[in-house]
């Protein structure tokens, strides 16, 4: 379990981090999201007591500092280049393995394990960001530790590589660890994360599940098909008070209720349906909704530079 209470930095005039406080579970992969310098590296730097600032992190219990070997309980990647760039992938290892009482077995485990055991030999400054990434994990893994703690770990990986790291992020969450991943891809995060942290310009915008959040910040429409879709529109005008939009010649989105409703409605009008469903919106439509006040860097639309 990772407590982190009241967490603030600031540079200057400028907040980084704002009075953060989250708990991240055991057996659950927490998503750590925000928009472009929200505050999410230098969160994840506070933690790791890489960073001076206000507050405190606590992993079970005890702050990362004072913990003897922490790569034996926490495994974390803030920055995927930060390796010896001269000394080969498999050395780098190694060295952190010994220095942790880690057996030499192990590096040749987890290289293995994340699929660059061939290039183990080079040195990482030829990798691609892919391989560097997956060289990361290979480290943040090294002492099979307990936690993790992940900022961006997709970044730089092929579809493939995102499908596999996905599946190992919850395996691992499954096995009872704890898994801090920061990632500014959506629906890779709708599919792994069972809960969220979010945060805009340092300040906290939601924790919570997954669910609540597409829940708390958009609203699920009605989608029903008829082939007397008019009368059903004004039938449910008339009892329900609601609007609703045609979404093609037999069928209409119905915002504002819900399906038992709007079947209800249907029957009491002697209406035939052919469809009624929900649709639930998606994490990015959440996301965007709840930190469009919050975005610290605003591009033009396309064809605002023309
Ligand atoms: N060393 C620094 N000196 C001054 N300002 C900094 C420094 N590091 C970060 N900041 C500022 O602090 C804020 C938070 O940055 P941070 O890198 O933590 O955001 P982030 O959420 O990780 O962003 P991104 O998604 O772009 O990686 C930003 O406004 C950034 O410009």
């Amino acid at each position: 379990m990772i407590t982190a209470t009241g967490l603030g930095k600031r540079y200057g005039d400028k907040v980084a981090v704002d009075d953060l406080s989250f708990e991240v579970r055991p057996g659950t992969v927490t998503g750590f999201l925000g928009p472009n310098g929200a505050g999410k590296s230098t969160t994840m730097r506070l933690m790791l007591d890489l960073d001076r600032g206000t507050g405190e992190t606590l992993f079970d219990g005890r702050r990362f500092a004072s913990i003897r070997h922490p790569m034996r309980e926490i495994g974390a990647v803030l920055e995927a280049r930060a390796v010896h760039p001269t000394r080969t992938a498999r050395n780098h290892l190694r060295m952190l393995a010994a220095g942790s009482g880690i057996p030499a077995t192990r590096v040749d485990e987890v290289l293995e394990f994340v699929g660059i055991a061939e290039v183990a030999r080079r040195k990482p400054k030829g990798f691609s960001l892919g391989m560097a990434q997956r060289l990361g994990l290979a480290q943040a893994l090294l002492g099979d530790p307990s936690t993790l703690i992940l900022d961006e770990p997709a970044n730089g990986l092929d579809p493939h590589g995102i499908h596999w790291l996905r599946d190992v992020l919850r395996a691992l969450a499954g096995e009872g660890r704890t898994v801090f991943v920061s990632s500014h891809l959506l629906s890779e995060m709708s599919l792994m994360a069972d809960r969220l942290v979010v945060v805009g310009r340092g300040r906290m915008i939601y924790n919570g599940d997954v669910d609540g959040f597409v829940r708390e910040f958009t609203s699920s429409t009605v989608l029903v098909r008829s082939p007397k879709a008019d009368a059903l529109a004004a039938a449910l005008r008339e009892v329900t008070g609601v609007t609703t939009e045609p979404a093609g010649s037999d069928a209409l989105r119905v915002a504002g209720t819900d399906a038992a409703a709007v079947g209800e409605v249907a029957f009491r009008a002697g209406v035939m349906l052919h469809e009624l469903s929900t649709t639930t919106a998606s994490l990015e439509a959440a996301f965007m909704t709840a930190t469009g006040d919050a975005e610290e860097y605003v591009a033009q639309a396309p064809g605002g530079a023309a």
